[in-house]
């Protein structure tokens, strides 16, 4: 099957075989700041989305929803959520003279970590798949910027171009005042949920990778309290400063928001190209230029974080030859940089094969060794068995696919659940043989600290 070309399916409709049908339409527009688009439309609070690439290529906002395509108890998610998308499509009128990727129609959301995992409060508000199509979306590709209306209609309508035109200058009409943000929002309490615990279940995981199992990753959460309600608004803003090599992305749902920086990409696909990361070896950034590379070089020659990093390019480079007709990968990783920490890093680059898809490859890939273990199941059943946490849509993939398949899914880590005036973030780190359960722990609390600060609690 194909995805849609902007194919309206006249006849079915004539026929009246559909009860619905999505109308798009596309207009270029003046660049402006892309953040005012989410910030202006305070309105649409708890529908909203944010998305952001590394390299600021592919920025995507959208605001309300037209569409919401929620999984839940679904063997094969990932297919489920392709079918559905595709199937929505097929009863569709797209109006969009530019070729682009992320422009016109676009599904955004992201999935559980593990749905073999039972929910629990923190994280009700979501779907196993939780995905949506927005009511508008602002896409800024390569600097250009595009506004992308979708509408969907209960019944047939002749005046399907009227109406859309009409939702477009009511949308230009509107005018929203931004909410000045709120700076200063004391911390009132920062709980460190069962980190006690984590360290002995660590422990006890370290003394028992001998055998078959060689790697699990294993996450704790942080609940900080804040005196004011968090706004999504001001977080995203200090991401944006203080990450902006990072995915920067944010989900609303309702009184929810999931929100983060993560360094790490899954998988991209523009056409048959895609691309992938490994990432996975951590150790801090220096307090100058010359500590800072000498930290760099002691984690490029670090066995322990290399063998944590090898297990993850492995199971990469076979997943890819899958799917692709080729795969290029450095046969040394390289070192990846942010502001609180530097990663060992090894890019990917495959070819697709004709007959596969996006989502084909988040199901092979997801989870990898940086976020479950190795091999993935022994690794999975112990996360589900010890972990003591939901890790809701932490870790998971996050993203966009486009109405002909393309997109990209970040891996989202460094990332953080705000409800209301509180917010429980999230760190884990990948346990080998040789791990010392002081050092991981230390290895988390690095890595809480970019949402840590964004929110506000901590410089
Ligand atoms: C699990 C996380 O990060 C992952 C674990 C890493 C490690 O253990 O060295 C490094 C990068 C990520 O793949 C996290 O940030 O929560
Ligand atoms: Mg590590």
């Amino acid at each position: 099957m194909k995805y849609s070309k902007g194919l309206l399916v006249d006849d079915k409709v004539k026929q009246g075989k559909y009860s619905s049908f999505l109308v798009s339409k596309v207009i270029k527009i003046e660049p402006k700041d892309y953040l005012s688009f989410f910030t202006n439309y305070s309105s649409y609070k708890g529908k909203r989305f944010f998305w952001k690439d590394p390299s600021s290529e592919n920025i995507l906002i959208g605001i309300g929803r037209c569409k919401e395509i929620y999984i839940n108890k679904q063997k094969d998610l990932y297919m489920a959520v392709e079918q559905s998308w595709r199937d929505f499509l097929e009863n569709s009128k797209l109006m969009n003279d530019f070729n682009r990727i992320g422009v016109g129609p676009v599904l955004f959301g992201g999935f559980s970590f593990d749905p073999e995992k039972p929910k629990t409060e923190l994280w009700k508000s979501f779907a196993d798949a939780h995905f949506f199509v927005p009511e508008f979306m602002l896409s800024e590709i390569n600097g250009e910027q595009f506004l992308t209306v979708n509408m969907v209609m209960d019944e047939i309508d002749v005046n399907y171009e009227q109406e859309i035109e009409e939702k477009l200058s009511l949308f230009f009409d509107r005018k929203e005042n931004m909410k000045p943000y709120m700076e200063g929002n004391p911390l009132i309490n920062s709980i460190e949920v069962n980190g006690e615990k984590w360290k002995h279940v660590v422990g006890n995981v370290v003394a028992n990778l001998n055998g078959m199992l060689k790697k699990v990753v294993l996450a704790r959460e942080c609940r900080l309290v804040f005196k004011e309600e968090i706004q999504t608004e001001f977080v995203l803003d200090q991401l944006l400063r203080e990450q902006n090599n990072s995915y920067i992305f944010a989900l609303e749902e309702g009184d929810n928001c999931f929100i983060g920086a993560s360094p790490e990409r899954l998988v991209k696909k523009t056409g048959n190209k895609v691309l992938s990361t490994c990432l996975a070896g951590s150790i801090p950034r220096g307090e100058n230029e010359e500590r800072d590379q000498e930290l760099g070089a002691r984690l490029l020659a670090d066995e322990k974080n290399r063998t944590e990093h090898q297990y993850v390019v492995n199971m990469i480079q076979s997943a890819m030859e899958m799917v692709c007709k080729q795969v290029e990968i450095p046969t040394a990783p390289s070192l990846m940089k942010m502001r609180d920490i530097q990663h060992l890093y090894t890019p990917v680059k495959g070819i697709l094969r004709e007959t596969e898809s996006l989502m084909e490859l988040i199901r092979l890939l997801h989870p990898t060794p940086a976020l479950g273990g190795f091999p993935q199941r022994l690794a999975m059943e112990k996360i589900r068995k010890e972990e003591q946490l939901d890790r809701g849509l932490y870790g998971a993939p996050l993203g966009w696919i486009d109405y002909q398949g393309n997109g990209e899914f970040a891996v989202s880590i460094r990332s953080g659940l705000i409800q209301k005036n509180e917010a429980s973030i999230f760190a884990g780190c990948g346990i080998v043989a040789n791990s010392d359960v002081e050092l991981e722990y230390k290895e988390t609390a690095m890595k809480f600290r970019p949402m840590q600060r964004a929110l506000g609690g901590k410089k």
